[in-house]
């Protein structure tokens, strides 16, 4: 892999029936520390983009996901990383999110968590497209985002 090349990261929404979603906020020690964000990581080598999500997932938060869709798609560039995120959503998974890095959780309907990453928070607002169709309709995207495939 060459140094420019996007990181490819698995990302998953677990979405309650009532439409309330999960938040992370990352731990200390990572880059963006603090900010909140949809649990995930990097996808590792010889893993598919579904395998890095189960894992993370279990590695992080203790939470067998059974089943997720693929759902958008974002590319984003930071100072320290250029980032190619694979957004998932699941209905169907096991278990209760545990603190397994000391980082905190909030399931939330409207979201008041922040601050968000920046190549997530276009997510929010698309998301709500989803849970809540009546609300504002799509959302501008930030000029930072680069490409998107939803
Ligand atoms: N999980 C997650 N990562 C995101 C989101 N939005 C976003 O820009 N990212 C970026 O995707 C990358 C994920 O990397 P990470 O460091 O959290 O992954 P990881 O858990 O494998 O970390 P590790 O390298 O310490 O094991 C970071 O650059 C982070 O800024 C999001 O909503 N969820």
């Amino acid at each position: 892999m060459k140094k420019n090349d996007p990181i490819d990261v698995a990302v998953g929404i677990l979405m309650k029936d009532n439409g309330d979603i999960l938040l992370a906020e990352r731990p200390a020690g990572k880059p963006y520390e603090g900010y909140w964000e949809f649990p995930g990581g990097k996808v590792e080598a010889g893993e598919t983009i579904e395998e890095a999500l189960k894992r993370e997932f279990m590695e992080e938060l203790g939470i067998a996901i059974a089943s997720a869709d693929p759902w958008c798609g974002v590319e984003f560039v930071y100072p320290h990383a250029h980032v190619r995120l694979h957004f998932y959503i699941s209905h169907d998974w096991k278990g209760v999110p545990q603190s397994r890095e000391g980082q905190k959780f909030s399931w939330q309907g409207s979201i008041h968590v922040e601050p968000l990453l920046p190549a997530t928070i276009p997510l929010v607002k698309w998301i709500d497209d989803i849970r809540y169709p009546t609300a504002s309709g799509l959302a501008s995207q930030l000029n930072a985002v680069i490409s998107t495939q939803c």
